[in-house]
């Protein structure tokens, strides 16, 4: 266990009536660290982020950021999601800034923010469209500045790249990596692809089918940029695979 975790989850257990979905979990996440989670479909990644983010009231056990119980007016959390989050009324940099205003960043600061966060994912020539007038790719390069603009503390993602073809999924795998690295923020990456869980991961944590346990936390030591042909690469992917073959 970490002495001073980001994340603490202890003895987590969720049910939805006589239903059983998180089942006794436990883990930490370091300050800093970019963990990928993988699961079968249905075993509550989603219900364990509702949980996290206090949507959902737990059945028992704790979830604690910065050892203390969550308190999303204290501790800035950040979500990316699968579905296009958005809001179509606002253009690219009012997006951006969207979550500053809400925080009441100085107008200065704000701005510095939103031009440096555009310029990273390659959407300052784009900041006056709409996210009508934008590909998924770009809508999902408007969450990611989005929420890194805010500097969370936390940033949750949930399959943010799940419907997106490979090549534009490459591209914003090593924009995500560019800009961990950059920002040091602790990041909770929740993917199917085992792929990309080996590429992105500094941890890959696989958990078992419903009720979900967690069933191994494997280090990713591979340097970086990583190298999806490398024999470490595939040997390390088919370890995870075969972890999962067997949920
Ligand atoms: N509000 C709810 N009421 C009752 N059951 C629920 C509720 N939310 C989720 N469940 C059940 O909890 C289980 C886990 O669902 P959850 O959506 O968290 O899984 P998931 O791992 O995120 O799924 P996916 O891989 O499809 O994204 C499922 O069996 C689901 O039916």
């Amino acid at each position: 266990m970490e002495s001073n975790p980001k994340v603490r989850v202890n003895h987590l257990t969720k049910k939805f009536g006589d239903l059983l979905v998180l089942d006794d979990i436990s883990f930490d996440i370091p300050e800093g660290e970019l963990l990928c989670v993988v699961g079968p479909t249905g075993c509550g990644k989603t219900t364990f982020l509702n949980s996290l983010t206090k949507l959902y009231d737990i059945t028992s056990g704790e979830i604690l950021v910065n050892n203390e119980p969550v308190n999303l007016k204290k501790q800035n959390l950040a979500y990316i999601f699968q579905e296009n989050s958005t809001m179509p009324w606002l253009n690219v940099e009012q997006n951006v800034s969207f979550g500053l205003d809400i925080k009441k960043v100085p107008e200065k600061e704000k701005k510095e923010r939103v031009e440096e966060f555009l310029d990273i994912v390659g959407l300052t020539p784009f900041r006056k469209y709409y996210p009508s007038q934008l590909s998924s790719s770009m809508l999902q390069r408007v969450a990611i500045a989005r929420a890194f603009a805010t500097k969370p503390e936390l940033l949750l993602m949930d399959e943010p790249y799940g419907q997106l073809d490979i090549e534009l999924r490459f591209k914003l795998e090593d924009e995500l990596v560019k800009l961990w690295q950059k920002t040091k923020t602790t990041v909770f990456f929740i993917t199917h692809n085992i792929e990309e869980a080996v590429y992105l991961g500094q941890k890959i944590m696989i958990l078992t089918n419903k009720p979900t346990k967690v069933k191994k936390v494997l280090d990713n030591p591979l340097p970086r940029p990583r190298d999806i042909t490398s024999p470490d690469f595939i040997d390390l992917r088919n370890q995870v695979t075969d972890l999962i073959k067997w949920w």
